[in-house]
């Protein structure tokens, strides 16, 4: 659509069918089968739920939703958010993306995702244990949570904790489930989570990053030069996805965070702002007014419009619109987020020749950890328990070998390093770093061999709806 053609008010236009807008564009790139076509796109079951809960001597009334959009492969698989905004358009269209990026970094789920209509900031701990605690009854009971159909994780407004009330109720309802663990992820590690699932999604936003880098060909498309060392970065969300972008980021690849915008604002610092220091202070202030490390802005939304080499929207939706896309100024945008480029925005940034690195590549990090973490659940033994003393005396014996009958030196640091044994959370950071490589690398196959498809988005897609339609198709539709 061109810049002149008069278009409905954007605010008419749902988060659903902008993805679908989305979807549409790259069915149409690969000539898909309308049939077809029309049994992927829409969500198979939603479901809402109405709970009361006593609470302060009164009852309180909540509302939530669940959404299954594929179960193409089960479990149904995604977070489960908790917002003051959240309604039933957001969980479907939150889960429809869960399918496709299931699907282009062959995860093998189908795609859900929750919502539970709350402010979480409004209730105590005990509280929200029992709102989310009779959240977990509604969907348990209504068929929406179980180890094999149906795994939630964290989202917006839920971590850990609320992974492992969801985990302990599943549990008491259902004892005898030898699998009962799987039924959530993103639990602590003391009770059946896996380590690097917290960071997951920060750290695979790292991972491709390093990745695009590793291609010049991909760099000089977004017109930028060089390595990932010295790019200025402005970062929207400091919460568990931007907070460990940011912070690997910053600290491990040489990148300057130049600007973070907060729900109150934006704070700035050409120097580079320190995160963890950021962090700190916005956990204890709930707010970035008053940094001492930077300069406040008021105007948070204009700072997404800052000059800087990587802009990453990683908190709301469709913070990139058709009001401000003609004034991004960094080349290359990042979504750490679900949906922060709306469809008419996404055309316009194409036009513009800004690349949109997205929400399914981008993103898929977390989902990825969530696939391993199930994985270890269902088998009840800690990655690399087996294997880590044999790989130690392997390394010791290689190395011994090596210097007594080959004559080698070997410094004392690489024998270490070859006899250490591999930790769990290293098996993890590999299979993470090698799923977020290929899923790039796929996708810039798709880009390089399909006439039409040009950007990365639609090549996401392209990749993903090929899966779930050979699937559909292989097994007959009936
Ligand atoms: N957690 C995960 O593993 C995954 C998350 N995602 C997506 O990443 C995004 C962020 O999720 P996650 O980090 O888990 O969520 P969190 O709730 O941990 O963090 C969200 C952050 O965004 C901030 N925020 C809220 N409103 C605004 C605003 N208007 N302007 C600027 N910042 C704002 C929040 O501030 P405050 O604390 O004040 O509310 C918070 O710091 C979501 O789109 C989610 O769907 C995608 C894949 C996996
Ligand atoms: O870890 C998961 O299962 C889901 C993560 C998620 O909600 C997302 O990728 O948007």
């Amino acid at each position: 659509m061109g810049p002149e053609t008069v278009e409905p008010p954007e605010g008419q236009v749902s988060f659903r069918e902008n993805v679908d807008r989305m979807v549409d564009r790259a069915m149409a790139a690969i000539d898909l089968d309308p049939g077809v076509a029309a049994a992927i796109k829409p969500c198979n079951s939603v479901i809402q739920v109405t709970f009361p809960v006593e609470l302060r001597g009164e009852v309180q009334v909540f509302t939530g939703w669940r959404a299954t959009h594929s179960t193409h492969r089960l479990p149904a698989k995604g977070g489960l958010r908790f917002d003051p905004h959240v309604d039933q358009d957001e969980v479907e269209a939150l889960a429809a993306l869960m399918s496709y990026k299931c699907a282009m970094a062959d995860v093998p789920f189908g795609g859900s995702k929750g919502g539970l209509l709350i402010d979480p900031t409004a209730y105590t701990r005990q509280e929200l244990m029992q709102i989310t605690r009779r959240f977990t009854l509604e969907l348990v009971r209504k068929g929406f949570l179980s180890p094999a159909t149906n795994v939630p994780a964290p989202d917006m407004g839920t971590g850990q904790r609320e992974m492992a009330w969801i985990a302990d109720t599943y549990k008491h309802l259902y004892p005898e489930d030898i699998n009962y663990l799987a039924a959530v992820t993103g639990k602590p590690v003391h009770l059946g989570g896996i380590r690097g699932r917290v960071e997951a999604t920060g750290r695979g936003v790292q991972y491709v990053l390093r990745e695009l880098f590793r291609h010049p060909e991909a760099v000089a498309e977004t017109g930028l030069s060089g390595g990932l060392r010295g790019k200025r970065i402005v970062v929207q969300g400091l919460g568990n996805v931007g907070y460990h972008l940011a912070k690997f980021l910053s600290e491990e690849d040489g990148v300057r965070v130049v600007a973070v915008i907060e729900r109150d604002g934006a704070v700035m610092n050409e120097d580079g702002l320190s995160v963890e220091d950021l962090h700190r202070y916005q956990q204890e202030h709930h707010a970035v007014r008053g940094f001492p490390g930077g300069t406040f802005s008021e105007d948070g939304a204009g700072a997404l419009e800052l000059d800087c080499d990587l802009l990453i929207p990683a908190a709301l939706e469709a913070q990139i619109h058709s009001g401000n896309a003609r004034n991004i100024r960094a080349p290359v945008v990042v979504e750490a987020a679900n949906g922060p480029v709306t469809f008419r925005a996404d055309e316009i940034l194409r036009e513009r020749g800004v690349v949109v690195l997205p929400d399914s590549l981008v993103n898929v990090g977390g989902v990825t950890v969530s696939y391993f973490e199930w994985i270890r659940n269902l088998s009840h033994i800690r990655f690399g328990r087996m294997q880590r003393r044999h790989d130690e005396l392997r390394g010791t014996q290689m190395a011994a070998l090596l210097m007594e009958h080959g004559g080698i030196h070997i410094p004392e640091q690489v024998r270490a390093n070859l006899a250490e044994p591999t930790d769990e959370i290293d098996l993890i950071r590999s299979g993470l770093d090698d799923t977020m490589r290929l899923a790039f690398q796929g996708i810039r196959e798709v880009l390089a061999e399909d006439d039409g498809v040009d950007d990365y988005r639609t090549a996401a897609f392209v990749i993903a709806i090929r899966k779930i339609a050979r699937s559909y198709l292989d097994v007959g539709v009936y």
